[in-house]
């Protein structure tokens, strides 16, 4: 089982995937949870170069899909084989929103990110620019893109996005925003478990 979180920067990725670790493991779930960019030498260099921001966006589109390869083949791979649920904070989504946003042909990135697994549910954590930025001022994380025009379209391209797309509001209080990702994953985690004869 492999499920997607996405969302803007400061729409509560982070703090959304580390709840549903805990609360599936606490369900007796085998869980475990991937970010992207990695803490790979690839999303390394993505997270220097974002900061310099001096590449083209073809190029930028090159290392997140380098750096997925990467995730894939080392992270997602060999844990969905192990029969664990499998939570990415961030996947292909993301770059299909943001080197959208750039102005990159979406098509192309989607078929360029069709090599990888399909995720049986993807959870966008959708929220206001404005309101993202103040968390992220909030917690002074040193956020690449302060400008609200390019988040704006960010947001809407993962609007767009259709197929195993739940969109959560997390403009709302962190505590309901929990409540709800998580009875749509349960919700899921129990069909599929159905599906598959699971005892
Ligand atoms: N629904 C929410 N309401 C208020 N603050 C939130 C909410 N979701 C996240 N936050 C806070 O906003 C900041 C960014 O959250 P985080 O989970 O790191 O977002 P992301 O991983 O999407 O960038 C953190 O300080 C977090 O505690
Ligand atoms: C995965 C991914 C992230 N990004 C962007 C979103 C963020 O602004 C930036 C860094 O991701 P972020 O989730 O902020 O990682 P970290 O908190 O570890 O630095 O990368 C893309 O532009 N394309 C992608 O494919």
């Amino acid at each position: 089982m492999l499920i997607a979180v996405e969302g803007i920067d400061g729409s509560g990725k982070t703090t959304i995937v580390r709840f549903l670790v805990e609360e599936l493991k606490k369900r007796g779930y085998d869980v475990v949870a991937f970010k992207e960019p990695t803490d790979s030498e690839y999303g390394k260099k993505i997270r220097q170069i974002l900061k310099e921001r001096k590449i083209s966006p073809e190029e930028e589109l090159k290392l997140f899909i380098k750096d997925r390869e990467f995730n894939v083949r080392n992270n997602i791979l060999p844990a969905l084989k192990s029969g664990k649920v499998v939570i990415m904070d961030r996947y292909y989504y993301s770059t299909i929103a943001y080197q959208g946003a750039l102005g990159l042909d979406i098509g192309k990135i989607k078929t360029l990110n069709e090599q990888f697994p399909k995720p049986d549910l993807v959870i966008i954590l959708d929220v206001s620019p404005e309101t993202a930025l103040k968390r992220i001022k909030a917690k002074r994380k040193p956020d690449r893109f302060e400008d609200l025009e390019y988040l704006r379209k960010v947001r809407n391209i993962f609007l767009s996005l259709k197929n195993n797309i739940v969109v959560i509001d997390a403009e709302r209080d962190i505590e309901e925003v929990k409540r709800d990702v998580l009875k749509v994953v349960l919700e899921h985690l129990e069909k599929s478990f159905k599906r598959s004869g699971g005892m």
